[in-house]
């Protein structure tokens, strides 16, 4: 007898859908069920905090006044072990598109570092970004992909948010991927993050692997990139916290596909009655994704790119004692409603010393993580 789920073609035979899942290193959140709806962050807060709704589940847009996809879920379950279930086979899936032309976003590129250079405004860092149209032979399931995102990553990072809440467009579609940030956590006082800005390709050969790393933890520009968002994220946490703990140097992580350098941060709330989700709206958009100054590097994505959707956004949870994980809504795809359309979304952040071919090559090997777990041809 095949294992549930393993072999079937049935939909009817898969494991019940989830409205969201977040697999982490230490541990899976699976909501159950849906109770309620919220297309604002800020309605899901205060229902949170007024005692109305449990938790909240579900992704944050990119853009301040784009409808989140959040809903209160009928049961949260916690397991200590990150996620993996029976799943099917995934189809061939092709890019059939690029959303813009790989030209095209080099002249972006070079665009933005014409302003980043001038001397009559204050940019200092924007984050761009490109998307590829991908097509599967048969339809998927949000499940399966979850399944070989987990199984793929070291470790086991993935998440899926059924868009739904979001409404219009969004009903029927979901949010996949691996992202390996950790935009903040809170555990009771104890808040955490570990933004990543700052990045170089992995290498198969491991000396020279090593000494990629080693060259990406003194490189100038990468620090630089690094230190707007850690400044970004000190400004928001100040108030929020006392005993706030932002080492000097941020140290070399990794991913299957690349280095970055990150900074682990603690802190410990002034406020108990702070949620996660509290937490999340505070922090972002960090210049991770967005750019320095915020608003002014907003503006100039959202005028050069059009909508990101939930590209770029946050994704989480939050219970009712205000516990609760958000991650940065990165290496990731939206599933369209008909389950053969996907959406892969990469980005890279542009400083004053940025090479367009570079950038350029930084967003392919981000779009790997989502490309090699889903066995995407290229
Ligand atoms: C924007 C992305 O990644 C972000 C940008 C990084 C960079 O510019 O070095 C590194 C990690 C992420 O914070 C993405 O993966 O799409």
């Amino acid at each position: 007898m095949p294992v549930l789920g393993a072999t079937a073609t049935d939909r009817a035979e898969r494991p019940v859908a989830h409205p969201f899942v977040l697999s982490r290193p230490h541990g899976t959140v699976i909501a159950e069920g849906v109770s309620e709806h919220f297309d604002r962050a800020s309605a899901a807060a205060d229902a949170l905090r007024t005692g109305q709704v449990a938790a909240i589940v579900g992704a944050l847009p990119f853009a301040p006044d784009g409808p989140a996809a959040l809903t209160a879920p009928n049961t949260l379950h916690h397991s200590p072990a990150h996620y993996d279930a029976p799943a099917a086979d995934l189809p061939p899936i092709t890019i059939t598109g690029a959303l813009p032309s790989e030209g095209e976003h080099v002249d972006r590129v070079e665009t933005v570092l014409r302003l980043l250079r001038s001397d009559d405004n204050d940019l200092l860092k924007v984050v761009l970004a490109r998307a590829l149209a991908l097509r599967a032979d048969r339809p998927v399931t949000p499940h399966d992909l979850l399944v070989a995102l987990t199984r793929n990553d070291p470790l086991h990072n993935g998440f899926l948010v059924d868009l739904t809440a979001a409404g219009g467009v969004w009903t029927g579609r979901h949010l996949v991927g691996s992202s390996p940030e950790v935009l903040v956590r809170r555990r009771g006082d104890r808040v955490t993050a570990h933004p990543l800005a700052g990045s170089a390709p992995r290498h198969c050969d491991p000396g020279i692997d090593r000494a990629t790393a080693d060259r990406l933890a003194g490189s100038a520009k990468n620090l630089a990139e690094h230190a707007h968002v850690i400044d970004a994220i000190r400004a928001a946490l100040e108030p929020l916290c006392v005993d706030l703990d932002i080492p000097e140097q941020p140290t070399v992580t990794s991913t299957r596909q690349l280095w970055h350098l990150g900074t682990p941060i603690e802190g410990r709330l002034h406020d108990p009655g702070v949620t996660a989700l509290d937490l999340a709206l505070a922090v972002h958009p960090t210049p991770a994704i967005c750019g320095t100054p915020t608003a002014a590097a907003r503006d100039l994505i959202l005028a050069t790119e059009g909508d990101r959707g939930f590209y770029a956004g946050a994704l989480g949870w939050c219970d009712a004692a205000g516990d609760g994980e958000w991650l940065v809504t990165i290496r990731c795809a939206v599933l369209d409603a008909d389950g053969v359309g996907l959406t892969a979304y990469a980005g890279g952040g542009i400083v004053a010393d940025s090479d367009p071919a570079d950038e350029l090559a930084e967003t392919t090997v981000k779009f790997g993580t989502v490309l090699d777990a889903l066995g995407v041809l290229r």
